[in-house]
């Protein structure tokens, strides 16, 4: 089987995007999306999506984690499927797709940023040394004092396969406060390995990075590949609303493949 495929990254975190409005790759195994996925044998990426078809938004967003299986929301994804779908000819000033997670909104910046509206939060576990919460996907966050010390392949492993999480797993996200903003490392479920940015850990660690008081807040966030901002609403002690991923999405390659 042959397939066109386009690659896209949104700080560091890349995807092979491919287009299946007429249902061309819905036959794909996760065998063959791991492929794709792999950094020597295939394309190479974190994760895999499809552009497709839904009655009453612009498009559906399909994700598949680089391990071949579907995942939960992915934020980064999420800008770069609407920026393939732009430059498929889906227009509009604000797109509005269905993802596992439900309904987002998705806006085009001037300087080539694509912002993302998040699902609301409304449940954030305090465990002291750390923070768990769903924005998408569940993401375990912890805040530490040099985020460049930090092994995140062995010590967000040891979160992740710890006897809470090991069945279902987790994201694990390790957070330092910086002179504007945070900086965020985080080990991703999936991937299995550190990625060079997570659009939902990014934002967990940005809702847990924001002061008490209920208020509008904007973010700057620094990852390995680049730089973020999330906006949002906070409106009680676990409540949060109107909560957008703001960064760049940007194409790479396209190219064919034989599987
Ligand atoms: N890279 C993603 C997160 C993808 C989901 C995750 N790996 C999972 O299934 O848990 C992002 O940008 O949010």
């Amino acid at each position: 089987m042959q397939i066109h495929f386009y690659k896209y990254q949104g700080t560091g975190n890349d995807f092979v995007i491919l287009d299946n409005r007429n249902g061309a790759y819905s036959g794909l195994t996760s065998e063959q999306i791991e492929h794709l996925c792999d950094r020597r044998f295939g394309i190479g990426a974190d994760g895999l999506m499809m552009l497709e078809n839904q009655d009453g938004y612009d498009f559906r967003m399909k994700y598949y984690n680089a391990d071949g299986r579907e995942g939960s929301m992915c934020g980064n994804g999420g800008r770069c499927l609407t920026a393939f779908a732009r430059h498929m000819g889906i227009t509009g000033e604000t797109l509005r797709f269905i993802a596992t997670d439900g309904e987002h909104d998705a806006k085009f910046r001037d300087n080539g940023w694509v912002e993302l509206k998040m699902k609301d939060v409304d449940q954030v576990e305090n465990g002291g040394s750390f923070f768990y919460l769903n924005t998408g996907s569940p993401h375990y966050v912890q805040f530490v004092t040099d985020i460049q010390e930090v092994d995140v392949y062995e010590d967000g492993r040891a979160v992740r396969y710890n006897d809470r999480f090991a069945a279902v797993g987790t994201n694990v996200n390790f957070v330092q406060e910086i002179d504007k903003g945070i900086f965020v490392r985080t080990y991703e479920r999936g991937v299995e390995d550190e990625t060079y940015s997570c659009g939902t850990g990014v934002t967990a660690a940005a809702l847990t990075a924001a002061p008490g008081e209920a208020g509008e807040y904007a973010i700057p966030v620094e990852t390995l590949g680049g730089h973020l901002e999330v906006r949002f609403l906070r409106t009680g002690e676990q409540q949060y609303e109107d909560i957008w991923l703001c960064g760049p999405a940007t194409p790479v390659f396209e190219g064919n493949i034989k599987i």
